[in-house]
């Protein structure tokens, strides 16, 4: 039975010291939750973060990575330097990044593969842009999204891995996908790794949804057969709605 896991990623939000002050109102929120729950700090915040949730179900995730483990790549992370600090997974593809700063599906995978490689959860994000879903070709780009993302990737470590599907046009626009047009893409999604990998291994993978989920949306979206948890921005930035999205089914 696959885990539901319900992130929460921060973006470039939140000081170091309004980490503190949310991750402090989150602890026992995050203790009645029977989901797997997970924040993703900025990097200036994680030191502090993961140090504050220690011991507690809080997992703590960074929101990207370098492709490469250490060496001369200026303002880039290592992954040694987030295990170094009890981080325990790495959001990896965001379409921030995608759009932003270049990441290819190439480049994701060399990172999918370095973080499983030093026990990091890999969070891999796909998703269609507007024009790609209105062009009606999305099925066949989040497709090519998750061969490429995850080339080379064994069928060991594949169930360690988290699949985010995050349609751009939902993320942070207040225009959720339905739970019909989520659970299309996750469907087609557990699919593909069917076909890569085999019905077993598909089945033990946990697929998020994200994009402008709240805790009004929420319980619709986990209804879905292939939705295992949600990687949620704007509701994750407060106390009261990332406690009631880990708590949706109380
Ligand atoms: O990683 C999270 C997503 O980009 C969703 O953001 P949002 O919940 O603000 O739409």
């Amino acid at each position: 039975m696959r885990k539901s896991v319900i992130a929460g990623n921060w973006k470039m939000n939140k000081s170091p010291s309004e980490a503190k002050v949310l991750v402090e109102a989150l602890l026992p929120l995050a203790k009645e939750s029977d989901v797997e729950v997970i924040i993703a700090p900025n990097f200036v915040s994680l030191p502090s973060v993961t140090a504050q949730v220690k011991g507690s179900k809080i997992k703590v995730a960074a929101q990207n990575m370098c492709a490469i483990e250490s060496g001369a790549v200026t303002g880039e992370t290592s992954v040694l330097m987030l295990k170094d600090i009890g981080v325990e997974a790495v959001i990896l593809g965001h379409s921030e990044r995608r759009q932003y700063f270049g990441e290819t599906n190439e480049i994701v995978n060399k990172k999918i593969a370095l973080a499983l490689q030093h026990q990091l959860i890999p969070i891999y994000c796909v998703g269609e842009t507007l024009e790609e879903r209105e062009g009606g070709k999305f099925l066949a780009i989040i497709e090519q999204q998750v061969k490429e993302g995850l080339h080379n990737i064994s069928a060991t470590d594949m169930p360690k891995v988290i699949i985010a599907y995050e349609p751009v046009w939902a993320i942070g626009t207040g225009k959720v996908a339905s739970g019909e047009q989520a659970e299309e893409v996750h469907a087609h999604i557990r699919r593909v790794l069917a076909t890569l990998y085999s019905q077993s291994v598909a089945d033990a993978v946990t697929i998020q949804y994200g994009g402008s989920v709240n805790p009004e949306n929420v319980k619709e979206l986990m209804a879905k057969p292939n939705i295992d948890g949600a990687l949620v921005g704007g509701a994750s930035l407060k106390a009261d709605s990332f406690g009631a999205l880990i708590n949706y089914n109380k």
